[in-house]
């Protein structure tokens, strides 16, 4: 992303929620305050495809967060379903492998053609910001949050997906296994004084960019707050400070 981008153009809000009306409100309140709105799982469990076209409507891109990891074809399947749609990047796990990766990169390219699209950009999730190291030990794995981000990193890198999501506190480490291109979509965003919640590895919106985020992914600090624009445009004036 070129130096340029204004800084409310980095928040992507996440709205999670089952409630397609409240989303889509949301999404109308949001626009010119924020770059673009999250719909994951809770969200799309819910209301399906026609719940994204509604937010859709709001005109603001869309980052579709429903982390596939399964086998190769059935990842492939997924995005041939969700391809129509049009987001303008979704994400899949990096833990489903190499193989897993490159047919994800091969479908997305294939189906965006198809359909006459621009092409998504394919996101690896690495280590989520809820995991701190005791919780990847006990999941079998020994390397500390940053070696195992900086593998991961640097296999969506190989792999040929389009950039990866990674705490903030893994920035530094991403950027040098992906390189100036690959995109970095933080979550575990905290304003100043904002509850961490259930995120373990937390930083400042402010921070995080001059650490070189891509796209900041911020939920609560935003949908919770008495004037959700307000907040987002609070959030984009501590970037520029
Ligand atoms: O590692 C990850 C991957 C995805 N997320 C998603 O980001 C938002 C964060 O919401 P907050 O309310 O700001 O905590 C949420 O939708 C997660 O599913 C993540 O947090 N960490």
């Amino acid at each position: 992303m070129p130096e340029t981008v204004k800084p409310s153009d980095r928040i992507y809000c996440a709205l999670d929620t089952v409630d397609v009306a409240k989303a889509t409100a949301l999404a109308e309140a949001l626009k010119g305050s924020v770059g673009g709105i999250k719909l994951g799982l809770e969200f799309f469990c819910a209301n399906g495809a026609d719940g994204f076209k509604r937010v859709a409507d709001a005109g603001l891109p869309i980052f579709l967060d429903l982390k596939f990891h399964d086998i190769p074809n059935t990842v492939a399947g997924a995005i041939r379903a969700v391809a129509p749609l049009g987001p303008k990047l979704f994400t899949i796990h990096t833990q489903g492998g190499p193989e897993m990766m490159r047919r994800a990169a091969e479908t997305a390219a294939e189906e965006a053609d198809r359909h006459g699209l621009d092409k998504p950009w394919v996101i690896g999730v690495s280590v989520l910001t809820s995991l701190d190291g005791s919780d990847l030990n006990a999941i079998g794995v020994a390397d500390a949050v940053e070696a195992q981000v900086a593998r991961l990193a640097g296999l969506a890198k190989s792999s040929g997906i389009d950039g990866l999501v990674c705490s903030p506190r893994e920035i530094t480490l991403a950027r040098k296994a992906g390189g100036e291109t690959f995109k970095l979509i933080v979550p575990g965003i905290r304003p100043a004084g904002s509850a961490a919640g259930d995120q373990k590895r937390v930083m400042t919106p402010a921070d995080a960019v001059t650490a070189g985020a891509d796209i900041l992914v911020i939920g609560r600090p935003i949908t919770g707050a008495d004037d959700p624009a307000a907040a987002a445009r609070a959030i984009a004036d501590s970037i520029n400070g």
